[in-house]
């Protein structure tokens, strides 16, 4: 997971209702969500992006060219910037933030310092408000009308056809269901108070957003005038490819003059036959686009040139669009602590400005506003709800995690996904949430205890010794190390510190993650057998291949539908490789379309028994109740025929040898240990392996697992944490 800690003021949050987006229009592929700016687009008579928060203003320290023209920017366009971002939009001061801080990785320093803190200031009145709220129709208007959702007008219903079609954007039908507080509740009196309590805020929020379509007019109209080109013409572009070579291109870039240019490359993309200039190509107009961007926004070549292949060109713009703001703030209600209900109203009371996340979970709320630090408030400290990101709700969604199940959360710091596990499965069954990042896993515990998470052992191996460690799970949750692709709004340095190895070594990781993942569970489990395998990325790369790797290596699991409601369907085809058709069913998230983090879910449900691939490979008894052995493969993945070939799978087994080598040479110094004694070791051991060198080490039976019990959890009689050796006992006795 890309760790952000970048955090800009919180605008309000278009779309992460999905109730919403109930009935929709479809669109065509990478048609841009900009029914926004409908009422604009008419008056200019021009197509126009949306322009969630300039970049270029927004840019840090990404781009020095930014920095170098920043100060021209904001005489300029930051003059209409300057009232959306200086407006009275979420108030965050100084905040007391260690705990916030451990909620999720996903919250960023800067974030809850900003959005924890300060006070929103009162300047509209109740009625304005309460006006808006008259009335069924008028219920929802603004805050929650199509409008500001980037709705369509002309929405048609959504029906069955809202999971599918791969990449198609929908826009959303204005008239929208009443939102609520949970699924089996009326519109009734408490709900009304709620939304009174609310009114100041929203009112407040209101106001600000009229400032900021003000100002985008502005800028708008700014931009119109830039516009070298009107509707129809064709673009000069590629002209102006010679500035490279004199002095000028050593000048900072006029970003208004970028960005226009931009947005006429995508125009000709879009037409190409039409508004192309004679005797250019594609790839000319393609080359000129990345430059830009690159350039504009302040990505690497590679990155800009990997993301861009995602996407239309149009619908590349809009994403990293999208990522130059930042996603809403949401918290996760701990039922085992207390109702949505309960919670929404208290911290109503104390200025926070909040409504449900949408129907699709009956636990989130997102937050627009709030007069107290979120991360100090008694309800935060009584661990009433975690602050969590969204799209990280989705992947426990999908889990679907069963009251007295056992159940194994891989890479789980700091406990965002692993609380909310526990909170579904009531507290009852086990879960181990197992994290290699022992700093990482004091976030963990102290998330564990504050949410009131009794059935919990937390652990902190390399992922990749499991099922060696434990197995026999019912459900397995691997919510991979990734590179952070769909998080760059809060971790913009993914921007440029990306590069070709991390997609090679990732997805090293991740397809070695996801078999022991699948080798951990328990097929014959009567309620579950499930895997749910997820990453804040949206490379192809850690996603879809990963996912086709472990099918190909565990003809013993299926895809199955994750069951959520939303998100888009997982490529079957990229860039000239098709996929098991199957990968229809995993979902992808992106910012451009549904406001929330770029993030990929997939399920997998095990048939049978691991395949033994070669009892020297590893010694994984995975066997509980005297069940199957599986064997985890432990050698490095080989490199596939099929992913020799391909031009974003294949990786070199050797290069990945030696680094993973030379990683594992670093943990044993750091921990102390000199790792040629521990080759010595191993020599002496015959046949017998270490797994990464951390096990066997001293004959002290030091398999690295430390096991922090929660509060009130049975060990039983698990050999978890008596590791000897390579001797390793498997868990024979469940947790229940
Ligand atoms: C995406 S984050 C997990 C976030 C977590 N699931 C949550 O919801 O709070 C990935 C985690 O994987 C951990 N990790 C990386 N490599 C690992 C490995 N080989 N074994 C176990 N955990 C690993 C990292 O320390 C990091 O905490």
């Amino acid at each position: 997971m890309g760790v952000g800690r970048r955090m800009k003021k919180q605008g309000p949050p278009p779309q992460l209702d999905e109730s919403k987006i109930s009935s929709i229009r479809k669109r065509k592929a990478g048609e841009f969500d900009d029914s926004r700016r409908g009422k604009k687009r008419k008056a200019s008579g021009e197509i126009k992006v949306p322009t969630p928060a300039n970049p270029a203003y927004n840019h840090t320290a990404n781009s020095g060219l930014k920095h170098a023209t920043q100060e021209k920017f904001a005489n300029g366009l930051g003059k209409a910037q300057k009232g959306r971002k200086g407006g009275k939009g979420m108030r965050m001061a100084d905040a007391v933030m260690s705990g916030a801080l451990q909620d999720e990785d996903e919250i960023s320093d800067d974030d809850a310092a900003d959005f924890l803190g300060g006070v929103g200031e009162k300047n509209s009145t109740d009625d304005d408000v309460a006006d808006l709220f008259k009335g069924d129709e008028k219920e929802d208007a603004g805050l929650l009308s199509g409008e500001e959702d980037g709705m369509s007008e002309d929405g048609v219903g959504l029906g069955d056809d809202f999971l599918g079609s791969g990449s198609s954007v929908y826009d959303s039908d204005p008239q929208q269901e009443k939102t609520r507080f949970s699924e089996d509740e009326d519109e009734s009196d408490a709900e009304e108070k709620l939304t009174a309590a609310n009114i100041a805020g929203l009112s407040r929020r209101l106001e600000e957003e009229q400032e900021e379509d003000a100002a985008e007019a502005q800028l708008e109209l700014e931009e119109a005038a830039l516009q070298t080109n009107i509707e129809g013409d064709r673009p000069n572009i590629l002209d102006d490819e010679d500035e490279d070579a004199g002095p000028a291109s050593r000048l900072a870039p006029d970003l208004q003059l970028l960005r226009s240019r931009i947005t006429d490359t995508i125009r000709v993309l879009d037409n190409f036959s039409k508004l192309s200039e004679p005797g250019r190509s594609r790839a000319e107009y393609t080359a000129q686009f990345l430059k830009d961007v690159c350039l504009y926004y302040g990505y690497s070549s590679y990155l800009a040139e990997k993301l861009f292949n995602l996407f239309t060109p149009r619908e590349a713009f809009a994403f990293f669009e999208a990522n130059e703001s930042a996603r809403p703030v949401v918290i996760r209600t701990n039922t085992l602590r207390t109702h949505r209900r309960e919670l929404a109203q208290s911290l109503i009371n104390k200025g926070v400005t909040l409504e449900p996340v949408g129907k699709w979970s009956k636990v989130g709320l997102q937050v627009f506003e709030s007069q107290v630090p979120l991360g100090a408030t008694p309800e935060y400290l009584a661990g009433q709800y975690i602050m969590m990101a969204a799209s990280s709700f989705l992947p426990v969604m999908a889990l679907a995690p069963q009251e007295h199940e056992r159940v194994l959360d891989m890479a789980a710091a700091p406990g965002g996904k692993t609380t909310y596990i526990a909170a579904l499965m009531k507290n009852t069954g086990s879960i181990f949430a197992n994290d290699n990042n022992k700093d990482r896993t004091k976030a963990l515990i102290g998330n564990i205890h504050r949410l009131g998470v009794k059935n919990t052992i937390v652990c902190n191996h390399d992922a990749r010794e499991f099922p060696r460690v434990i197995g026999g799970f019912d459900r397995v949750l691997l919510d991979a190390p990734c590179s952070g692709t769909g998080v760059v709004a809060k971790d913009p340095s993914v921007k440029t510190n990306k590069t070709e190895k991390d997609f090679i070594q990732l997805p090293h990781l991740q397809k070695q993650l996801l078999l022991c993942a699948i080798d951990s569970v328990d097929h014959t489990s009567k309620t579950g057998g499930y895997i749910v395998y997820s990453t804040c990325s949206v490379s192809v790369e850690e996603n879809e291949q990963v996912v086709q790797y472990a099918l190909k290596k565990r003809p013993n699991v299926k895809l199955v539908e994750t069951g959520l409601t939303f998100g888009v369907d997982g490529f079957v085809s990229y860039m000239g490789k098709q996929f098991d058709p199957k990968i229809k069913t995993t979902k992808r998230f992106y910012p451009h379309t549904y406001n929330v983090d770029g993030f990929f879910v997939s399920k997998f449900k095990k048939t049978a028994a691991s395949p033994n691939i070669s009892a020297k490979d590893g010694v994984a008894e995975s066997a509980r109740n005297g069940g199957t052995l599986e064997i985890a493969d432990k050698m490095p993945i080989a490199t596939e025929d099929v992913e020799a070939e391909s031009p974003f799978g294949g990786f070199d087994d050797s290069e990945d040898d030696r680094y993973m080598e030379k990683a594992r040479r670093n943990r044993l110094r750091r921990k102390g240990i000199d790792p040629k004694a521990v080759n010595v070791k191993k020599q002496a051991n015959g046949g017998q392996k270490a797994v990464n060198g951390e096990v066997g080490m001293n004959g002290s039976g030091a398999v690295k697992g430390k096991a922090a019990g929660m509060d009130g959890i049975k060990a039983g009689n698990q050999k978890y944490s008596k590791g000897s050796g390579v001797r390793v006992k498997a868990a024979t006795t469940r947790i229940k």
